[in-house]
This record gives structure tokens, sequence and C-alpha cells, in this order.
């Protein structure tokens, strides 16, 4: 079974000018390629992993064309994202807890494979397990990455499966696309 799905989140506040191009002028890189910083790794040019809240790690993506996005590993939860002027578009609670042992409440979290209550946790396992990153990539300045999550014993322990699952993320100017791909089976 495989099913995917794109998501394509305008951004209501952002100018109307989008950074999108039809160049083909790109590139890929895989694993760390930089040390930016003290505790920061560069994946690729504007993708990078530091330590965010709780000492969990973050990636940010910085485009040159005004666009952020950061995003946990601990449940691929995007917690921000930053249009040109400024404007953080999403928001996590204020009662958020950053601690690794509890999902990240709010932003843009995943649901699977349960919605709410149910034979397992609260919404499923995927917002409260951490992600690896498998991909990240520019094209024409903007920063992509590409989140997966697979099956291991603590999900098989709750959901008899062997899955891959494959987020990627890129924040543009005026909008922001989420794409999610799943394949299991039994
Ligand atoms: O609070 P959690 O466990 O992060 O769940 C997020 C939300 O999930 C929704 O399904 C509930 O209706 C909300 O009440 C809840 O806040």
């Amino acid at each position: 079974m495989a099913a995917s799905c794109t998501l394509t989140v305008p951004a209501p506040f952002a100018a109307a000018s989008s950074s999108s191009s039809t160049s083909a002028r790109r590139y890929r890189r895989f694993g760390v390629v930089a040390m930016a910083s003290v505790g920061q790794k560069v994946y690729a040019p504007g993708v990078a992993v530091s330590d965010g809240n709780g000492g969990l790690p973050k990636i940010s993506l910085k485009s040159p064309h005004g666009s952020e996005a950061e995003i946990y590993l601990f449940g691929a939860c995007v917690t921000s994202w930053k249009v040109p002027s400024g404007k953080d578009l999403l928001f996590v609670r204020p009662d958020a807890v950053f601690n690794g042992q509890k999902p990240i409440s709010g932003g843009i979290p995943h649901c699977f494979p349960q919605f709410g209550p149910g034979p397992m946790q609260q919404h499923g396992f995927a917002r409260n397990v951490n992600w690896s990153i498998t991909d990240s990539e520019v094209t024409e300045g903007d920063p992509t990455v590409t989140l997966e999550l697979k099956d291991d014993s603590y999900s098989r322990s709750m959901w008899d499966f062997s899955f891959q699952a494959l987020y990627k993320v890129k924040p543009w100017c005026s909008s922001m696309c989420l794409h999610a791909l799943l394949s299991a089976k039994s």
C-alpha cells in the first residue's frame, strides 16, 4: 500500500510574488557538508541543524528570498514558518513541552497511524519519536528537506506493519509545500 499527500499552504499575509522558479539549475547533497558555528551542522546552503528548545535537534530552513521554517526531528513537527515580512504563520501551545517525552503540541504535527484516542497513544506514535533527515536540496536558493520514519520494534509493538514515511518540507515566500508519502505492507 502506498499513499501520498501534498499540501500547499498559502501565506495570506505574504508578498504576492513567489520565489519558485522554472530554472533547471539545481543540486542535491546528502549528509553534513559543513559546521557553520558551534553545534550547528549544515546539510546544504540554507539547511542547518542545531539544538532547539530543550536541546532537541531542530532543522532551520532559510531561503535567501526571505522565508524561514523550523522543523523538530522529534515528531517531524514544523513549529515555525516565517514569510519574508518576518511574520510567523505557525505557533505552538504556550504550555508545549520540548523534552522528547511528550509530543510537541502545536505547529504542524503528524497524527499517524491513528487520529485521536484509540488502541495506542493519542494521535499515534509518529509525533512522539525522532525522524531522520534522508535528503536535503536547494533549488534556486530555496531549501528543501526530506524526513523519514520507518518501522522499528517500538512501532511494531503498537502497529505491526512494515512502513516508510517520507515527509518533504519546502517553504517558499507565498506558500509552503508539504509532501507526505507513506508506503506500508503487512
Ligand atoms: O493536546 P495534544 O495531545 O497535542 O493533541 C492536540 C489536539 O488534538 C485534537 O484532536 C484535540 O481535539 C485537541 O483537544 C488537542 O489539543
